[in-house]
């Protein structure tokens, strides 16, 4: 497989991107201009901290398919393509497979009667939590632990019952710190180091490298929080993912070389 360092796939935004799901927040107009243009913003980021980004194939009839995080774990050199426990956004994942075979990854999928989302998969350190009580089961979660086992990852599944996907109430810092807004998080506990922060979209950051984040511009006083600790803040505004219970985490997948 190819050797770049710090390359992540991305996926334009389908013009119905409005049309997209809402489960656990109340649906509000979202603009799919203002969106692209948002998106565009979140890739020029992306790009400005040194990172190729890899376009996947849009897929115009599917409302989510910007939300490319769900549609894959990615795991060293093995690419663990999701089965979406919604059925609507099942379609989503023959594009990212297609990507990840042409950057050379080794391929498996989860199968039915497992569903996973990727949205649900946070890795730090060679632990694999992986949220449990919404898109994804308790069979996405015995087969994505039977596949990564070989790559010395432990898989834990986690209470999730308040929002859409584990990396909606949780995130790590590069220290590992789990952070979340203590409300939206089931069982902090879980976490041998947790941080709560003061506002919802501070709990979701993308690591960007040992000293930086990126995140919403939303989350003003989380990102206040982050600075204290030493850490690096690159915002930027998605409001119109949000609306459709979306953060920064949703909008890409990092593939390390
Ligand atoms: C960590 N998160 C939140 C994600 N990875 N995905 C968000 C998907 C949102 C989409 N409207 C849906 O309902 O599927």
């Amino acid at each position: 497989m190819s050797r770049v360092n710090r390359r992540t796939l991305v996926r334009r935004p389908s013009p119905r991107l409005a049309e997209g799901l809402v489960t656990h927040i109340t649906r509000s107009p979202v603009d799919p201009v203002l969106a692209l243009a948002q998106w565009e913003g979140y890739v020029a980021a992306l790009e400005a901290e040194g990172w190729e980004t890899v376009e996947v194939a849009p897929q115009d009839d599917c409302p989510d398919v910007a939300f490319v995080e769900d549609t894959v774990v990615v795991y060293g050199d093995l690419a663990v393509i999701a089965r979406p426990g919604a059925d609507e956004r099942k379609p989503e994942t023959a594009g990212t497979e297609a990507a990840l075979v042409e950057l050379g990854y080794r391929i498996a999928r989860i199968e039915a009667p497992g569903t996973l989302d990727g949205g649900d998969v946070l890795k730090h350190d060679g632990t694999v939590w992986v949220g449990l009580g919404g898109r994804t089961n308790p069979a996405g979660v015995e087969q994505l632990a039977t596949l990564l086992a070989p790559l010395g990852a432990t898989v834990l599944g986690v209470p999730l019952t308040r929002v859409l996907h584990l990396k909606s109430a949780v995130t790590a810092l590069p220290d590992g710190t789990v952070i979340g807004h203590e409300p939206l998080v089931d069982d902090p506990t879980v976490w041998e180091s947790f941080l709560p922060v003061p506002e919802e979209p501070g709990a979701h950051v993308v690591l960007l490298d040992a000293e930086t984040v990126l995140m919403s511009t939303n989350a003003p006083r989380s990102r206040a929080l982050f600075e204290e600790r030493g850490l690096r803040v690159v915002a930027v505004d998605i409001g119109e993912f949000e609306k459709l219970e979306g953060c920064v985490t949703c909008l890409s997948v990092r593939l390390r070389g």
